[in-house]
């Protein structure tokens, strides 16, 4: 099918994002923030005129559930509302294939920050682990800030906030004695998620890293919980 105006861009940031994913978080200056059971979070202190824009990379090893059911409901906007605290309101404004939407979210306020919007792709791909050949394939969704004439930024209720987001799955599949079928107690998904978000508009540092430093955790646990949920009556998909 003919490509979308915007396929190069997404197809060369979401190969960008799946390698800066799988960078482990040893060298770059990473400092672990929050921990929980099998969860990560790690960020780097980093601002854009003067705004904080830290990157976050939060790792998370999660039993019972595929990398494929993980990244669908990631993307899925029918899910969105049962997993994501802070979206007020959410409109998929374009539907570029199948495995790309276009969405337009408005988060709650956070005080004393102003109330933000995030307009951006979201692409959905598998891709063959060409670093281990025996794993299960990963999937990756990819999130990032795009424009669209007909919702400019900064009206008078929302800053736009600008991001990029990863999350990237790997499925391993315990194998099961002979001539039985693989249960959900036998497979692990090993989940890598990246963000940075520039919040558009001033807010206090020490605000904004406090809001980070509470919600990141609160969201990745969440959103983790959901997927299990969700899964665990259904066949699994691989
Ligand atoms: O992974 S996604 O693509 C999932 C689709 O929804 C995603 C994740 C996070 C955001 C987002 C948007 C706004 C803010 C801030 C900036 C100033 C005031 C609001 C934050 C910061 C506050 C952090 C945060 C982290 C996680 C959840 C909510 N809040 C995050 C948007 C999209």
């Amino acid at each position: 099918a003919a490509k979308h105006r915007l396929w190069p861009e997404i197809d060369r940031i979401t190969q960008e994002q799946l390698h800066y994913a799988r960078l482990g978080v040893g060298a770059g200056g990473w400092q672990l923030f929050a921990e929980d059971g099998d969860m990560r979070m790690y960020r780097r202190e980093e601002e854009a005129d003067g705004l904080v824009v830290d990157p976050l990379k939060a790792c998370h090893v999660v039993k019972g559930v595929t990398g494929q059911e993980v990244c669908k409901i990631f993307f899925s906007p029918e899910y969105r509302a049962g997993w994501e605290a802070t979206l007020e309101d959410m409109t998929v404004i374009e539907h570029i294939s199948k495995d790309t939407l276009v969405f337009l979210q408005t988060h709650k306020r956070i005080w004393p920050a102003s109330q933000r919007d995030a307009l951006f792709w979201s692409h959905m791909r598998q891709v063959p682990d060409d670093q281990d050949s025996d794993a299960q394939d990963l999937w990756i969704v990819c999130n990032h800030s795009t424009e669209h004439e007909e919702y400019p930024p900064n009206t008078s209720k929302c800053v736009r906030v600008y991001l990029t987001v990863c999350l990237v799955c790997q499925t391993f599949i315990d194998p099961p004695r002979e001539n039985e079928e693989i249960k959900r107690e036998d497979i692990t998904c090993k989940i890598t998620y990246c963000s940075v978000v520039n919040p558009g508009g001033w807010a206090p540092a020490s605000v904004l890293r406090a809001v980070y430093k509470r919600e990141y955790p609160k969201f990745l646990k969440r959103f983790t919980n959901f997927c299990i949920d969700q899964c665990k009556d259904k066949p699994i998909e691989f």
